[in-house]
């Protein structure tokens, strides 16, 4: 019902606010788009589920998440991701690695401190009820 959309809608606000804040952070510039998979061609065959910043925020405005959890689960693909895609010495794999782990690290403590335990109940029963 209406209450429902506006819950809905309250989420896809913060869900917004989450991942433009991360695709200005300059750390994160290799996760903001999907990899080229003509200058990476062997991407695809490593990386089953391909995710970027700019899909996610794609699919918050297709209304694709009804919860935090579901954003989430995205925004793990992209730094699970780059630590399978890169998994040498080189200096080049250990400084995206470094950056996943970032992206992971500011990801959940984001949502720990800035998503409400109980706003988040109401979308989980919204999602449960559908
Ligand atoms: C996102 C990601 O996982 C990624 N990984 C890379 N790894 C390498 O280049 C390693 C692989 N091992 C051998 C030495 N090179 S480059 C890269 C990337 C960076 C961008 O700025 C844009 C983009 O689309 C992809």
């Amino acid at each position: 019902e209406e209450q429902e959309e506006d819950t809905l809608r309250e989420l896809r606000l913060f869900l917004r606010s989450v991942t433009e804040r991360l695709s200005r952070d300059r750390r994160f510039k290799a996760f903001t788009k999907p990899v080229d998979l003509e200058e990476v061609p062997d991407y695809i065959t490593v990386i089953q589920h391909p995710m970027d910043l700019s899909t996610i925020l794609s699919k918050i405005d297709l209304h694709k998440y009804v919860t935090a959890r579901e954003f989430v689960y995205d925004m793990d693909l992209i730094w699970k991701n780059a630590l399978e895609y890169n998994p040498d010495s080189d200096p080049a794999d250990r400084q995206i690695r470094h950056r996943a782990c970032a992206l992971k690290d500011t990801v959940h403590a984001i949502i720990r401190d800035e998503l409400d335990e109980d706003f988040n109940r109401i979308c989980e029963r919204i999602r449960d009820s559908r």
